[in-house]
């Protein structure tokens, strides 16, 4: 099977290309697709950046071939990793990164739906994923389409419970839902533990949380959020090590919020994260994992939202998601509720 990166010349794009191609997760009898744009810098830099990857690869490297217009998308996988960036400093930020990134999407939703063979899977990592999930979704169907916000979220919540247990991430599973940022909804209620019994593991949670329940988090960020801006500026080191100091849910958001605002960026987990999904759907086995869906009624939501699916080669088939606790399930209602009012002026659903 055929991938291709729109926006391969990026940071999280170049990322993305030599982790694929170093994982061999797109093998030397498949094509990977460098997509730029014509009117733009990448046009250039997608033709530098294959030589690069073959400097590199060659002995395991993919056929690597360039695309410089919509028109030009092959694969069976479509990653989406094009458009502008957000800049955490700024509060205005979001509207103004739909407006430009829409007008991405919809290019190559409408490119897709036109010469595609009608069986592409897309994996959005630009945002605000969400409206990449939404556009895309529109026109390809919705079970075509996955955003793979949700599944870096849900590492970075597994890796941070891991860090407080003393154990691997690798043992941790548990997920996080919701908006994609500082708007998630980690699920304490999914988290499990590999060689922990439920009693223990129900001890040592309620240790790690303390009272604390999803009705407070928000405010938690936003506290957290204020003393990092107070510290950052002056001291980035003293803001990690305040995040260091906070409970793991609130961990697992802010410290790549801060990552981010340092100007390290997160492109390796971005890219870690989208090959792992890459890597299930070319596997061909159903593996559960988070991403942002259109959901049409699953879990009693409808809109664009983060949650636990099985992913097949095919695409995504159906939510696994028991009832959650009262404050988890209020919580996710509520981002849900923000996710499809910040969607309506952008689709016609
Ligand atoms: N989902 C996540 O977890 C996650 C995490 C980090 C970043 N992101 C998002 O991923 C996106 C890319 O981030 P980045 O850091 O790589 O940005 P970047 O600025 O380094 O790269 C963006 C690339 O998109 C290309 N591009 C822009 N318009 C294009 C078009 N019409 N066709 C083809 N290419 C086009 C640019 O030439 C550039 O190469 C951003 O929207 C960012 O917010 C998502």
């Amino acid at each position: 099977m055929d991938v291709a990166i729109v926006g391969a010349t990026g940071d999280i794009g170049r990322q993305l290309c030599t982790q694929l191609v170093e994982r061999q997760v797109v093998p030397s009898t498949s094509r990977l697709q460098l997509v730029g744009r014509e009117d733009g810098p990448s046009a250039r830099a997608a033709h530098g950046l294959r030589t690069d990857l073959v400097d590199a690869y060659d002995e395991v490297a993919p056929l690597i071939d360039v695309a410089l217009h919509p028109d030009e998308l092959v694969a069976d996988v479509v990653v989406v990793a094009a458009g502008r960036t957000l800049v955490p400093r700024r509060s205005a930020d979001r509207n103004e990164l739909a407006a430009h990134n829409v007008e991405v999407f919809r290019a190559y939703a409408d490119a897709l739906a036109r010469n595609g063979s009608g069986h592409e899977v897309v994996i959005v990592v630009s945002n605000p994923v969400e409206l990449g999930v939404a556009v895309f979704a529109e026109r390809l169907g919705r079970h075509r389409v996955i955003g793979m916000g949700a599944w870096l979220d849900t590492l970075r919540f597994r890796r941070e419970i891991a860090l407080s247990l003393g154990v691997r991430r690798q043992q941790v599973t548990g997920f996080v839902t919701g908006q994609h940022g500082t708007e998630i909804v980690p699920l304490w209620s999914t988290v499990r533990v590999h060689g922990m019994d439920a009693d223990e593991l129900a001890t040592r949670l309620a240790q790690l949380r303390g009272p604390r329940t999803m009705a407070t988090f928000p405010a938690e960020l936003q506290d957290v959020k204020g003393r990092l801006l107070a510290t950052a500026e002056t001291d980035t080191h003293a803001a990690f090590r305040l995040i260091d100091g906070c409970p793991p849910d609130v961990r697992a958001a802010m410290r790549p919020w801060l990552t981010q605002m340092s100007g390290a960026k997160t492109a390796t987990a971005t890219a870690s994260a989208t090959v792992d999904l890459v890597d299930t759907v070319l596997d061909g086995r159903d593996i559960v994992v988070a991403g942002q869906v259109r959901l049409d009624g699953e879990h009693k939501l409808s809109t664009v939202v983060g949650v636990p699916v099985v992913l097949t080669p095919s695409g995504w088939t159906k939510v696994i998601l028991d009832e959650l606790a009262e404050d988890e399930e209020a919580r996710l209602t509520e981002a849900a509720e923000r996710i499809d009012e910040g969607l309506r002026p952008w689709t016609s659903a």
